[in-house]
């Protein structure tokens, strides 16, 4: 493992060893949270990262997680029917929360009407006001200094141009600080409807799990590269903290300019 600055990584040789490492990661902090707390709030972003986390659906994670402890959510989401396949509520459901016992109450999706109706700022707003319900329920913390909500962990992916969550390089989004949950409507990753949490909100997490496996593209190597080495802030990737701990997992072909 390596450490710079706020930021440490690993890099490994093949998909498959990443996910094995990302499930002992989350498989360690859900044992750890549900003991102090009795509850593991984990954030979910869309892409490979679901491939990656069924890890966690054989033995001998399947059994001795608590599920029934566990509440989802989403870093971000698509602005579309549940339905839809760019969902990636569906994404998550299908490939996942589906074959574990995570009570449906504890799974905490974007607005099903407001979605299917591609209404983004509505259902940011729904999102935020139900984050802050948790917050008054004791079920989500609020971080140090009292703003933001407090997840135990997120699990992450960086878009080849840097982009995390739905905030994008050149966009407006990654400068909002005075909401939870923001949208956009013009996204360069299709589908262009989004919402997402706010920067601070990413940050305050105790653990931010970064997973960036390169498929074939010359510009996500050099955009870690760019992070890594330079620390270029316009690429919003390059402004994940967290309380305790930001990890990234790189496979050999995202870390082959470092
Ligand atoms: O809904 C989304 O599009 C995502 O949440 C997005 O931020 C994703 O995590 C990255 O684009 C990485 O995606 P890949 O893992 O597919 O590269």
């Amino acid at each position: 493992m390596t450490e710079a600055r706020h930021r440490k990584w690993h890099v490994f040789q093949t998909k498959d060893e990443l996910s094995v490492a990302m499930a002992k990661y989350t498989a360690h902090l859900s044992a750890k949270f549900c003991k102090e707390k009795g509850l593991f709030t984990v954030v979910l972003s869309g892409g490979g990262l679901i491939d990656w986390l069924c890890k966690l659906l054989e033995p001998p994670y399947k059994d001795s997680i608590e599920w029934s402890k566990w509440h989802v959510f989403w870093v971000d989401e698509r602005v579309c029917a549940y339905e839809d396949p760019d969902s990636n509520y569906k994404l998550a459901m299908d490939g996942f929360l589906s074959k574990v016992g995570i009570p449906n109450e504890h799974i905490y999706a974007i607005d099903k009407h407001y979605a299917a109706d591609g209404n983004a700022e509505h259902c940011a707003a729904l999102y935020e006001e139900c984050l802050r319900n948790l917050v008054k329920q004791d079920i989500i913390p609020l971080c140090p200094n009292g703003k933001y909500p407090q997840f135990d962990l997120q699990l992450l992916g960086m878009g080849p141009d840097g982009h995390m969550a739905s905030l994008f390089p050149g966009h407006p989004q990654i400068n909002v600080k005075d909401k939870w949950v923001t949208y956009i409507t013009d996204s360069p990753k299709l589908p262009p409807r989004r919402i997402t949490f706010t920067l601070p909100v990413i940050n305050s997490a105790s653990y931010n799990l970064m997973a960036v496996c390169d498929d074939h593209t010359e510009q996500c190597p050099r955009s870690i590269a760019d992070i890594f080495k330079h620390n270029n802030l316009a690429l919003p990737a390059a402004h994940l903290t967290a309380h305790v701990e930001t990890m990234w997992y790189l496979d050999k072909a995202a870390a082959s300019l470092l």
